[in-house]
């Protein structure tokens, strides 16, 4: 179990915001300037609730300089990374030149990644293995399109790509591990599975670790929503048991909007 808690949750809360691919390199700066200062602003405490972006690679070098130079807390990491350390693969980026970035975590099997660039668990198990190798922190990104939601079978093909993507790796490296649930169909439609839909797969998911590793792994497991999330609906999201956080799309790009869902605790006070 992580050591930081916030009083209602055993987990740190993360809220990380994908921005896709968004923002050149000059944009994201102005971007991640507006966020810190929003955040400053707002005097939030990132030991209380930890903030990540994810930016295109193009942009990982500036964000570096922004952070290291302001000294700012935000973290960030690659939207994606090679299962291999270098070679004849163009165009792929190597866990290591993330990790030289200073990246935090990496995203792993986004549903545009499967989808999109047809990636398979046997892919992905490498990725999460790679991530680890050089010392970052895999967001492994799992869930369900529409045909498989309405046929009802959505938990256990969520389960199944859990199953897949962590084989064969070890208790250690589980228990620092990221999951985010992202049905596919809830992604920048503006469709967004309710509280209790990313509750019950959440909860799913950690049993599923308890299965896997123990509970003591799987009580330390992160797991988020992503989908369609907006500060309006982010507060009764994360008030969920076993939702530690969110990843969001489309509402990250927006400064104010995002800083709301960062703040979420002050929605679930005044609400
Ligand atoms: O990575 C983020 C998810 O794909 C959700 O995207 P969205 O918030 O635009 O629906």
């Amino acid at each position: 179990m992580t050591a930081s808690t916030n009083g209602k949750y055993d987990r740190t809360p993360l809220i990380a915001g994908n921005w896709k691919m968004n923002m050149d390199h000059v944009q994201a700066i102005t971007l991640l300037q507006k966020l810190a200062w929003t955040l400053s602003d707002a005097r939030h405490d990132f030991k209380r609730v930890e903030v990540a972006v994810f930016p295109p690679f193009t942009d990982l070098r500036g964000v570096q300089t922004l952070v290291q130079g302001d000294d700012l807390e935000v973290v960030y990491g690659g939207q994606d990374l090679s299962p291999h350390d270098s070679g004849a693969y163009t165009g792929d980026i190597s866990g290591q030149f993330l990790s030289r970035l200073g990246c935090r975590y990496v995203l792993v099997g986004h549903s545009e990644r499967r989808t999109i660039h047809g990636e398979s668990d046997e892919l992905l198990q490498g990725k999460v293995q790679a991530a680890y190798r050089h010392g970052l922190v895999p967001v492994l990104c799992v869930g369900e399109g529409l045909e498989v939601r309405q046929s009802g079978g959505h938990v256990e093909h969520t389960l199944a790509q859990v199953r897949a993507d962590l084989a064969g790796l070890d208790a250690e490296h589980a228990a620092r591990l990221v999951i985010a649930y992202e049905p596919v169909w809830a992604i920048g439609t503006g469709e967004v599975a309710g509280p209790a839909d990313a509750q019950e797969m959440c909860a799913a998911i950690r049993a599923e670790l308890v299965e896997l590793y123990d509970a003591d792994v799987a009580s330390g497991v992160r797991l988020l929503y992503g989908g369609s999330v907006k500060a309006s609906n982010a507060a009764a999201i994360l008030r969920e048991r076993d939702v530690d956080g969110v990843l969001v799309g489309g509402a990250s790009l927006d400064v104010a909007e995002f800083a709301n869902i960062v703040r979420f605790e002050h929605h679930l006070l005044t609400n």
